[in-house]
C-alpha cells in the first residue's frame, strides 16, 4: 500500500483527512446509501481511504465484470484482518485466495454444482411443509419460521442434521454464534485500518488481550461445534449408516483427492460456513418477497393466478415446475435484485493483489474492491423504475436458464446479489432453489395483507428500510399472513401430519426418508455395505 501515490493518482472520491482518511465519514449504518452517493457524485469507480487502506468501490455491473471477473486473477484475495486471523483463518468467505482456498471452494464447485444441488430438493421441499404449518399456526412469528426454515435446511445440507424447532439446542448454539460473530466483527474491525495496530495487536498474546481473548473464544465456540458435527458424519459413515450431506461429500471424496485434500479442519470449516452463509442469507430473502408481496398486490394476484393455472389444483407447486411459472422466475430474480441481503457485496471486499490500471485510474495492489450491489442494482441505465417491483423486467428465456442470476455474459444478468469473479457464491443453486420453492409455496398456500391500526388504516411500510447487519434484511414490519381458504388450511396440517412419519424422536428424517427420495446421483451416496 502506498497512501501517497494512491491519493495523487486514484483521486475520484470524497476529500481525505491526514490519518483517518474518511473513516470519520463512514456512518453507522446505511454503508450502502453513503456509497451510492459517492457513486452517484464522483464516478462509477470512486477511492475512498479506510485509515491505511484503500477500498475502491465499484457502481456499474461493467466495472464490476471488467475487473473482478475478467481480471480476476489479481482481483480475488481477501485482506488480512484481525478477526479472520484468529481462529487459524479457515473460514473460506475471510481468507486469502491460497491454497487452503482454492481446495476448500474446489469442493463446493463439484458439490453443489447446478446439477447435484438438486441432490438435496427433497430437503427444501420437505421443510416447507413445516414452514406452512408454523405459519398456519402462529402467522405473527413468522420472522422466526422463516429463520428456522432456512437454518434447518442448511444445517441437514452441511451435516446431515434436521432442526425441528427454534428451542433446540443446535438452533440455540447457532444463534449465538451468530450473535457473537456479529458483535466481534464489528467491535474490533478498527485495528485493521491501520498498519501499526494491526502489527501489534495481531502479535499479542491471547491472555494480554481481552479483545483477542474473547475473539478466539469465540472461534473455539464456533469449531467446538462444527467438529461435533462431523463427528457424528463421520460415525454415520463409519456405521454403514446413509445420511447424505456436504460433510459426508468431502469426508469421503476428499480423502486421496489429486486435487488436494482437505484438513480436517478445513472440512469443519467448509461445513460450518455454509451452513452460516445459508441462513439469513436465504430467510431474509424470503422476507423481501413477503414485504413485496404485501406492497405490490398485483403482483401478489397475477403470481399466484399463475401458480392456480398452470399447477394441478392436487399439487403443490416445486422446483421441477419452474419451466411453467416465468412470472414466479421474475419473482425470485426481482426479490433478489430490488432487496439483496449482501447490499455491499458480501462478508468483505475483494482484494487487488497486484497494481492496476483502469479507466485512467492506477488501482494499487493493497486495496480492497467492493462489489456495491445496491448501486448495481438500482441501476437506472439497466433498470427503469428501479425502486419498484416489477417481475416482468426479466427476459423469460432467460429467467428460464438455470442459474440465470450468475450467467457468465454479466449484460444479461439480473442482478449482482451472489457477487462476482472467482469469490462468487458458490451456494447460489441451492440458494435459488431454497426460495424459489419457498415462495411458490407461499403463494399457494396464503394471502399477504398490510395489517391495520386502530382506524382501520394499514399501516405504512417502508419499503427500503434495512436491517442491517453482515447479512442485511427487511427492516421490521408487520403484515397478515392467513390462509387462502379452509381446504388451503386443512391440507397444510394433513401434509405436516404425513410429513412427520420421515421423523425420528429427534425430529431427524429416518434413514429411509433418505434412502427414499435420494435418485439425483448415487455416487457417494449410494449407501456404503
Ligand atoms: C440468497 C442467498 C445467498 C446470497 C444472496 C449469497 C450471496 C453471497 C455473496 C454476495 C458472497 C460474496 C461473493 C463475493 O465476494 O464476490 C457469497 C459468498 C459465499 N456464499 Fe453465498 N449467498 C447466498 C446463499 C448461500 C448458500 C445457500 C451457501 C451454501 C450452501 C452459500 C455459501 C457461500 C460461501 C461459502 C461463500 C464464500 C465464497 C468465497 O469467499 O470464496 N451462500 N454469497
Amino acid at each position: 500500500m502506498r497512501p501517497i501515490e494512491f491519493i495523487l493518482i486514484f483521486y475520484a472520491g470524497p476529500p481525505t483527512l491526514p490519518v483517518v482518511g474518511n473513516l470519520h465519514v463512514f456512518p453507522k449504518t446505511g454503508i450502502h446509501i453513503q456509497y451510492d452517493k459517492w457513486l452517484k457524485e464522483y464516478g462509477p469507480v470512486v477511492s475512498v481511504q479506510m485509515g491505511g487502506r484503500p477500498l475502491i468501490l465499484l457502481g456499474t455491473a461493467t466495472a464490476v465484470s471488467d475487473l473482478l471477473e475478467k481480471r480476476g486473477a489479481i482481483y480475488s484475495s481477501r485482506w488480512s484482518t484481525f478477526f479472520s486471523h484468529c481462529g487459524g483463518g479457515n473460514n473460506i468467505a475471510l481468507r486469502p485466495n491460497d491454497d487452503g482456498w482454492r481446495r476448500q471452494r474446489k469442493i463446493y464447485h463439484v458439490r453443489l454444482n447446478a446439477k447435484l444441488s438438486n441432490n438435496y430438493l427433497p430437503y427444501q421441499t420437505f421443510e416447507t411443509s413445516k414452514l406452512l404449518f408454523d405459519l398456519l399456526e402462529s402467522p405473527s412469528g413468522f420472522r422466526k419460521h422463516f429463520e428456522r426454515f432456512t437454518i434447518s435446511i442448511g444445517c441437514t445440507i452441511a451435516f446431515g442434521r434436521r432442526i425441528d424447532s427454534f428451542e433446540s439446542p443446535l438452533m440455540k448454539a447457532l444463534m449465538e454464534l451468530f450473535h457473537r460473530s456479529l458483535q466481534a466483527s464489528k467491535h474490533y474491525q478498527l485495528f485493521d485500518f491501520f498498519g501499526l495496530t494491526r502489527y501489534i495487536v495481531h502479535r499479542i498474546p491471547e491472555r494480554f488481550s481481552s479483545v483477542k481473548a474473547e475473539i478466539e473464544d469465540m472461534w473455539r465456540g464456533q469449531y467446538n461445534l462444527w467438529d461435533q458435527m462431523v463427528a457424528t458424519a463421520k460415525k454415520q459413515i463409519a456405521d454403514g449408516k446413509f445420511y447424505p450431506s456436504f460433510t459426508r461429500d468431502m469426508l469421503t471424496q476428499s480423502a486421496g483427492s489429486p486435487k488436494g485434500e482437505l484438513t480436517p479442519r478445513e472440512i469443519a470449516a467448509n461445513a460450518g460456513d455454509a451452513w452460516m452463509a445459508a441462513t439469513d442469507t436465504q430467510s431474509n430473502s424470503l422476507l423481501s418477497f413477503i414485504k413485496a408481496m404485501v406492497l405490490y398486490p398485483e403482483a401478489q394476484e397475477r403470481a399466484r393466478r399463475e401458480i392456480d393455472t398452470k399447477i394441478a389444483a392436487d399439487k403443490l407447486p416445486g422446483w421441477e415446475d419452474r419451466l411453467e411459472l416465468p412470472y414466479m422466475r421474475g419473482c425470485m430474480e426481482e426479490t433478489l435484485r430490488w432487496a439483496p441481503t449482501t447490499l455491499t457485496g458480501g462478508p468483505m471486499p475483494h482484494m487487488l493483489t497486484k497494481d492496476d490500471y483502469y479507466m485512467g485510474y492506477r488501482l494499487p495492489a493493497g486495496a480492497g474492491v467492493v462489489n456495491c450491489v445496491w448501486t448495481v442494482n438500482n441501476d437506472p441505465e439497466r433498470f427503469s423504475n428501479p425502486r419498484e417491483f416489477d417481475p416482468l423486467r426479466f427476459e423469460e428465456t432467460g429467467t428460464a436458464i438455470e442459474g440465470f442470476s450468475v450467467i457468465n455474459d454479466y449484460s444479461r444478468r439480473p442482478h449482482v446479489t451472489f457477487g462476482a469473479g472467482r469469490r462468487i457464491c458458490p451456494g447460489s443453486h441451492v440458494a435459488e432453489r431454497t426460495v424459489f420453492i419457498a415462495m411458490c409455496r407461499l403463494l399457494w398456500a396464503f394471502e399477504f395483507h398490510p395489517k391495520l391500526d386502530a382506524k382501520g388504516k394499514p399501516i405504512p411500510i417502508d419499503r427500503d428500510a434495512f436491517e442491517p447487519g453482515l447479512v442485511a434484511g427487511p427492516a421490521p414490519f408487520d403484515c397478515i399472513i392467513k390462509p387462502r381458504n379452509q381446504e388451503k388450511a386443512r391440507k397444510i396440517r394433513d401434509m405436516w401430519k404425513k410429513a412427520q412419519e420421515s421423523l425420528d424422536e429427534d425430529g431427524n428424517y429416518t434413514e429411509e426418508f433418505f434412502l427414499k427420495n435420494w435418485t439425483a446421483d448415487k455416487g457417494p451416496m449410494v449407501k456404503q455395505e
